[in-house]
């Protein structure tokens, strides 16, 4: 579904963040990205989604090359990402919010948002209600749904239990399995290491801008060195 490539990608002049990173996700998959902070993942799902202009590498979705597609072109290639910060518009209602992420798709946007709704009924009490009164959590689900609303073919998430309470966090992990179960591949960057391998089919460890290790969630989450090096042991 997603091959990305070589990628090499960075910010100005300063030396290259991402020196050759390369990730796949095949259809129904969830794939988390664990690894050192500084080491560039939010960096490579940025250069996936075509926010980081790339110097090197290539990103095809289902066969098709999208490298030299901005982000708009990406997104209409299956894309959605879900930045980790600021992924809401506050003084905007949840609903325009919803709405907004429609752009350049407004043909059934309304039937899109309901389903959203039905997806998440919390949206749907809290449809009128400003985005900045939401709690993290609920906050979290409405940029998910901004992700949908976009009827993407893979969702992107950049640390989505980022500043979530322990229960939240854990309420957000259930949300990402039932919307893979629903059919979503989901390719994420986690800090809650641990927990997010356990609910991925796969995994990768990218140290300074480079893929370290690969492996299956499970099987990378029991391994002794990933534990020791990311973990705490
Ligand atoms: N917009 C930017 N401009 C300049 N440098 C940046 C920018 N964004 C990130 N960087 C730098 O790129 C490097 C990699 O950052 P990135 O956020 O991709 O790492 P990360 O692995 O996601 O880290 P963390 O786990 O701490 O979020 C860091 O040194 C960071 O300071």
């Amino acid at each position: 579904m997603l091959k990305a490539e070589g990628l090499v990608a960075g910010y100005g002049a300063a030396e290259e963040i991402l020196k050759g990173a390369w990730i796949d996700v095949e259809a129904g998959e969830i794939v988390t990205i664990i690894g050192p902070n500084g080491a560039g993942k939010s960096t490579l799902l940025k250069a996936i989604a075509g926010l980081v202009p790339l110097k090197g590498g290539t990103v095809k979705m289902n066969g098709a090359d999208v490298t030299r597609q901005d982000a708009l072109g990406r997104s209409k290639a299956g894309l959605a990402f879900v930045m980790q910060e600021k992924n809401v518009f506050g003084t905007m209602s949840v609903a325009e919010n919803l709405d907004i992420a429609s752009f350049g798709n407004s043909s059934g946007m309304a039937a899109r948002r309901e389903a959203i709704y039905a997806r998440y009924p919390v949206l749907a009490e809290k449809r009128k209600a400003m985005a900045r009164t939401l709690s993290g959590g609920q906050r979290q689900l409405l940029a998910m749904g901004m992700g949908l609303m976009t009827e993407p073919k893979l969702l992107l998430l950049d640390e989505p239990t980022a500043g979530l309470s322990p229960k939240a966090a854990e309420e957000l992990f259930m949300a990402i399995i039932e919307l893979n179960q629903s059919g979503l591949p989901v390719l994420m960057v986690e800090q809650h290491a641990l927990e997010a391998l356990e609910i991925s089919t796969r995994g990768y460890v990218i140290v300074t801008g480079r893929n370290a290790a690969t492996g299956g969630g499970k099987e990378l989450a029991a391994d002794p060195e990933v534990r020791r090096l990311f973990l705490g042991g």
